[in-house]
C-alpha cells in the first residue's frame, strides 16, 4: 500500500516509522512543509526537532514541495498536522481520491467543530476518518505495544487504516462512532491539563483519581449530548486515552498543567513545550459546546478559568470541592 503522512511533528513521524517498519508491506512517505526540516531529516535519517533519538526505517521516504501531488498518488493519506492547520490541508486535498484520516485531536478554536465536522464542511466529497486513542509519539516509534482506534463511518477507511497500521506492535480496533472518538481524543486534553495541575500542586492521588473519573463523567455527558455512544468513553479513545494522557508524564498537555503549578504562566509553559498541547486551545471550544448544550462540565470550565487567568489553582480545588453534594450516576 502507498502510504502518505502530511506532517512531520512528533506524532506524524512516530506513525509514518510504525508504517514502514515492514519492509516490503508499505511505500511510506512522510512530508514536511519545511523544505530544510526535510532535508536535514532526509540527510540525518532522524527528526532532530520533533522525535530525537529514533532513527528512519531504511525504508522510509522523506518528501518536501507540492503535497497534495503526493497525496493524489497516495492509497492512503494520513494528516498529522496540528487541528489548527486541518481545515487548511482538508481544503487542499479535494480531488484527493484516497481514503484520509487525522491524527489531530481536539476542536477547531473559534467554530468549536470536531475534524469530521470541519472535514464534512470543506471536503465533504473525502472519504476520511481519524486515528485516535492512546499514544505517545516516542513509544510507537519504539514500536512499544500500542493500541489504536479506526474511527469512520465508511468501512472503507476504517478497513484502509487496519490494513496500513495493524501488526506485531500496533493493534488497529475499528469504530464507526467517529463523534464518540472525536470527543474523547479532545476532552481527554484538557482533563489532562487539570490532573498536571492536581499533580504539580500535590494534592495526592485520591485527587487525581476523582478528577479522572468525574472528568470521565464529564467527558461522556458531553458526547451523549453530540450523539455519540456511551460505550466508546470506555473503550481506547476514552478512558484508555484520559489514563494515558492524565497520568503519562510524556503528555504535553499534563506537562502544561505541571507547568502552571510551578508558577509559570501560560505563554512561557506553552513556549517551553516546544509541541502543541491542544488542550490549551480546545479547553474554551469544548466549554462552550458543552454550554450551548445545557451540558455541566464544572472540572473543564475550571481549567479554561485557570488558563484564561480568572481563577487560582486554589480557587479552583475550593470551585470543585464545595459543588451541591449530588448522586454519583449524574
Ligand atoms: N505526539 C503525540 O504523542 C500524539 C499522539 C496522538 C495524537 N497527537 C495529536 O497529533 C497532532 C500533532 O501532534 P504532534 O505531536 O505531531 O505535534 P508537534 O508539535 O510535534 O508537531 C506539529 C507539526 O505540524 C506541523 N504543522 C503545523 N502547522 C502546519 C501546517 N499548516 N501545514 C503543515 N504542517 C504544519 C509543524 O511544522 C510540526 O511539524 C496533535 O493534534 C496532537 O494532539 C499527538
Ligand atoms: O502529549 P499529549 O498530551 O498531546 O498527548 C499525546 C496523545 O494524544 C496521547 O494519546
Amino acid at each position: 500500500m502507498k502510504i502518505v503522512v502530511l506532517g512531520a511533528g512528533a506524532w506524524g513521524t512516530a506513525v509514518a516509522i510504525a508504517a514502514a517498519a515492514h519492509p516490503g508491506r508499505h511505500m511510506v512517505q512522510l512530508w514536511a512543509r519545511d523544505a530544510q526540516q526535510a532535508q536535514a531529516m532526509q540527510a540525518a535519517r532522524a527528526n532532530a526537532r520533533y522525535l530525537r533519538g529514533l532513527t528512519f526505517p531504511p525504508s522510509l521516504h522523506i518528501a518536501w514541495g507540492d503535497a497534495f501531488a503526493l497525496a493524489r498518488q497516495a492509497e492512503l493519506v494520513i494528516l498529522g498536522t496540528p487541528m489548527s492547520a486541518l481545515r487548511g490541508m482538508l481544503q487542499a486535498l479535494h480531488g484527493c481520491s484516497a481514503p484520509v484520516a487525522w491524527l489531530c485531536k481536539g476542536f477547531e478554536a473559534g467554530t468549536g467543530l470536531m475534524a469530521h465536522e470541519v472535514c464534512a464542511q470543506v471536503a465533504p466529497q473525502l472519504a476520511s476518518g481519524a486515528f485516535s486513542g492512546p499514544s505517545f509519539a516516542q513509544e510507537v516509534a519504539l514500536a512499544q505495544p500500542t493500541a489504536l482506534v479506526a474511527a469512520s463511518r465508511d468501512a472503507h477507511v476504517r478497513e484502509a487504516l487496519v490494513a496500513g497500521f495493524h501488526g506485531p506492535a500496533l493493534r488497529v480496533y475499528a469504530s464507526d462512532d467517529i463523534v464518540g472518538v472525536e470527543v474523547g481524543g479532545a476532552v481527554k486534553n484538557v482533563l489532562a491539563i487539570a490532573t498536571g495541575l492536581c499533580d504539580g500542586l500535590r494534592l495526592g492521588l485520591n485527587a487525581r483519581a476523582a478528577l479522572v473519573t468525574r472528568g470521565l463523567a464529564e467527558m461522556t455527558r458531553l458526547g451523549l449530548a453530540l450523539d455519540a455512544r456511551a460505550d466508546t468513553f470506555m473503550g481506547l479513545s476514552g478512558l484508555g486515552d484520559l489514563v494515558l494522557t492524565a497520568t503519562g508524564d510524556l503528555s504535553r498537555n499534563r506537562r502544561v498543567g505541571l507547568l502552571l503549578a510551578e508558577g509559570q504562566t501560560l505563554a512561557q509553559a506553552v513556549d517551553s513545550l516546544g509541541h502543541v498541547a491542544e488542550g490549551v486551545y480546545s479547553a474554551r471550544t469544548v466549554v462552550q459546546r458543552a454550554r450551548a448544550l445545557g451540558v455541566e462540565m464544572p472540572i473543564a470550565e475550571c481549567v479554561v478559568a485557570l488558563l484564561d487567568g480568572k481563577l487560582q489553582p486554589e480557587q479552583a480545588v475550593a470551585q470543585l470541592m464545595e459543588r451541591e453534594p449530588r448522586p454519583e450516576a449524574q
